[in-house]
């Protein structure tokens, strides 16, 4: 008795590893688009295509685009630009394009995100294709941007858009992702909750802003893989994409798209302007990180604990 309850208290402090789904692949290369959007949506989408290609024809097989790429970043645009992803062909010109590219590149594209029409409610949401083009997942942005800093800036999506309900994790042909846009990667919860279910790597289109971008974006994107140490240690890639920088926009996004690898080191980075990062995903790095930090042994499970609320609703 003595010893079942003595093992039961050290399991709290530090449960079993949860079984982590072997990836697909050991190593890949991901490119992070980060081009500039204009008010010409056509425009952009012939702009993603020619940049996603060009993505594919340097050996990237899992191709990541920014949040709001076929449209302004702003409530007055997001009604006039949303499309009707679920009725696809001619009523979601951008979806059908990205289905189209992954299928004929064979490549996984995370699509970053664009302005959803359903019903009369609209969000913003990042569609995920798989390499035969079928659309494999659909994130809507959980956590809108409602911010006021005075004298710096000030914006409430929740005047256009409706939130999503519902984190979005994904098996594809280049691992298990895990889905947020922009103001998600705020809530670490979220992250935590994608490591739990067995992530390999975290991707958020975003647009963060010249005041916050500066002082939050990185650290933010480094922090999601330090907090997730606490629990299920460092088995995690973290990519980030921005549009590219417009000074005359009305929102002017930092740009800075970066890939952090398992260990919280930035792997690949840019600055404002256009461009494509490609760089190495390594999953074999996910175990040797895991191991030289023993963070799971020295965890106290007895006094904090992560909740699934999906999971457990499920059980
Ligand atoms: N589009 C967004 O969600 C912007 C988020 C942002 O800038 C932030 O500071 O958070």
């Amino acid at each position: 008795m003595a010893s079942s309850s003595a093992s039961m208290a050290e399991q709290a402090r530090a449960p079993p590893a949860l079984p982590l789904p072997a990836p697909p692949v050991d190593k890949f290369m991901i490119a992070l688009c980060q081009i500039t959007v204009t008010p010409d949506k056509e425009r952009n989408i012939a702009h993603a295509r020619s940049k996603i290609q060009e993505a594919a024809a340097k050996g990237a097989k899992l191709v990541l685009l920014p949040e709001i790429w076929n449209s302004p970043y702003s409530n007055d645009c997001f009604p006039v630009y949303a499309e009707d992803i679920d009725a696809g062909g001619d009523a979601s010109p951008s979806t059908t394009m990205l289905s189209q590219l992954s299928r004929n590149l064979n490549i996984t594209i995370v699509g970053g995100s664009i302005p959803e029409r359903s019903g009369d409610r609209i969000f913003n949401t990042c569609c995920v294709f798989g390499t035969d083009g079928n659309l494999k997942a659909k994130h809507r942005k959980i956590h809108l941007f409602d911010i006021d800093i005075p004298g710096k800036i000030t914006f409430m999506e929740s005047k256009t858009l409706t939130a999503g309900e519902t984190p979005t994790i994904v098996d594809t042909e280049v691992g298990r992702i895990g889905i947020g846009i922009c103001y998600d990667l705020r809530f670490q919860e979220l992250a935590m909750i994608y490591a739990a279910r067995g992530a390999h790597l975290l991707c958020y289109p975003g647009a963060f802003n010249m005041t916050t971008g500066p002082l939050h974006w990185e650290l933010l994107q480094r922090a999601r893989l330090g907090k997730m140490w606490e629990i299920y240690f460092e088995r995690l890639y973290v990519a980030t994409c921005s549009p590219a920088r417009e000074p005359g926009a009305g929102y002017v996004a930092w740009g800075h798209s970066t890939l952090v690898g398992p260990f919280g080191e930035v792997l690949a980075t840019t600055e404002h302007e256009e461009a494509i990062i490609l760089a190495e995903i390594d999953y074999s790095l996910l175990e040797l990180r895991r191991t030289s930090l023993p963070l799971l042994k020295q965890r106290r499970g007895d006094l904090y604990q992560l909740v699934d609320v999906k999971r457990l609703n499920s059980q």
